[in-house]
């Protein structure tokens, strides 16, 4: 083929495409095996699109008259597909180490919130903070994300609870959209909290009166656009019948949902998304058997967070359970001030060896199902014709190192690539 092309990997120990049939998701046992290729290459357009994938011979024959832009020599490396990650609340200012120290000398997650702590104490701050300020924080967050592997990831606004701090998180997540190079799936998520000095009911009440229709102006006229709605459905915070009704506004105006359910207490909320046609439902410690059956019927998808169960010591989700049922199983880092991790390999560690789940299922669920649940797998999730040009390299010949190396990413992780462009090359990389 002659030409110009962007990028050519070449020669790649393994080449993890994840899937090679164009799957949307990989439930059941589909999750256990993965498409992997040995002594590969894969060549991205000028467009940034994958062009060709296969192994290194054939691919040499293809591009004899080709030039690329860039070629990186991977032997005796692997290349996977760029890490997802599904759940993110990574806009706020205001740290909060001094109630992981509360936690750890016994508070729980709940006593903290209802004393005023927690989500609120962050609001305060956000509150307060510029945009400026948020946006310099968030743009830090990202670069740390992008160089863990992290080439799309899910971000939720949360901690303005009233419309002008909400409209304020989502300019900032507009902006990192267009200047930044990680692809951002945008989640309004003005149901975090009930605001101080509002009940359920007047906050569901100002939320689908005020809020949802002013985001839809915003689309409308091209200044925001959001993707996602989210309510924290939780006892003591939006309770089942509030949550319905925000979730089916938001779906009104075309979001959509995928939202925190099932956390801290049962509360039937797999059930609701599930008939609600939910793309995706986070956390679900708490599901019920009815629960995980609906949603493996509906395709909705799961997204179990590994360091939130950690950090608050809650009991497990059931992954295996999922996993033998047909939900299909995705993975975030819930990068938060309660839980500060930005490291989807580590998540997927902790998703091995805290949930039961084999490093291929982790895989699959840190790449494409967590594209699922974000509604991006047909362009992002594996390494397929067609796909975004997304990739990690990593500097081993077993790609499994980046899952059993735990805290290891940062030494193994060698470039990130978005589009067919490097976006972080490692210094430090040293290999095992
Ligand atoms: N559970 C609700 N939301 C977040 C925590 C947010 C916070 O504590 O600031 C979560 O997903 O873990
Ligand atoms: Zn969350």
């Amino acid at each position: 083929m002659a030409g110009e092309q962007r990028l050519l990997l070449d020669n790649a120990r393994q080449l993890v495409l994840v899937c090679a049939r164009g799957e949307t998701h990989l439930a059941r046992g589909g999750a256990r095996g993965l498409a992997v290729l040995e002594a590969a290459s894969a060549v991205v357009g000028r467009d940034g699109c994958i062009k060709a994938v296969g192994p290194v011979d054939a691919i040499r024959r293809q591009f004899s008259e080709t030039s690329f832009e860039k070629i990186i020599d991977c032997s005796g490396k692997c290349v996977l597909p760029g890490l997802v990650d599904a759940h993110t609340h990574p806009i706020w200012a205001g740290d909060r180490v001094h109630e992981f120290a509360m936690k750890l000398a016994g508070a729980s997650y709940m006593d903290i919130h209802q004393a005023g702590g927690g989500i609120h104490f962050t609001v305060e701050h956000t509150q307060k903070a510029s945009e400026e300020e948020l946006f310099n924080t968030f743009k830090h967050r990202l670069l740390r994300m992008i160089s863990a592997g992290t080439t799309l990831v899910e971000c939720k606004s949360g901690y303005g609870l009233n419309l002008e701090t909400e409209l304020k998180m989502l300019r900032v997540i507009e902006r990192a959209k267009r200047l930044l190079d990680i692809s951002i799936s945008s989640t309004y998520c003005g149901a975090h909290s009930v605001p101080k000095g509002k009940n359920v009911t007047e906050a569901t009440d100002d939320i689908i009166n005020n809020h949802l229709p002013k985001l839809k102006e915003l689309d409308l006229s091209g200044e925001i656009h959001v993707n996602n709605i989210d309510v924290f459905c939780e006892k003591g915070v939006f309770d089942l019948n509030s949550t319905r009704r925000i979730l089916q506004a938001g779906k009104d105006i075309g979001l959509q949902i995928n939202f925190h359910g099932d956390e801290l207490h049962p509360m039937k909320a797999a059930e609701l998304g599930a008939e609600l046609g939910a793309q995706a439902i986070s956390h679900l410690e708490e599901i019920s058997d009815e629960g995980i059956a609906a949603m493996a019927k509906a395709k909705c998808a799961a997204v179990l967070l590994p360091t939130t169960a950690y950090m608050l010591r809650l009991k497990q989700p059931q992954a295996r359970k999922m996993l033998q049922e047909g939900v299909i199983v995705a993975l975030g880092s819930d990068f938060n001030p309660n839980a500060y991790c930005f490291s989807m390999p580590m998540v997927m560690h902790l998703a091995c060896v805290n949930m039961k789940m084999s490093m291929n299922e982790a895989l699959a669920a840190a790449t494409i199902n967590a594209a699922y649940a974000l509604g991006r797998s047909h362009t992002h999730g594996s390494i397929e014709i067609g796909k975004q040009g997304d990739f990690i390299v990593i500097n081993s010949s077993r790609w499994e190192h980046l899952i059993y190396q735990f805290g290891g990413h940062q030494e193994l992780i060698e470039y990130v690539i978005v589009k067919g462009k490097v976006v972080y090359k490692n210094e430090r990389v040293m290999g095992y």
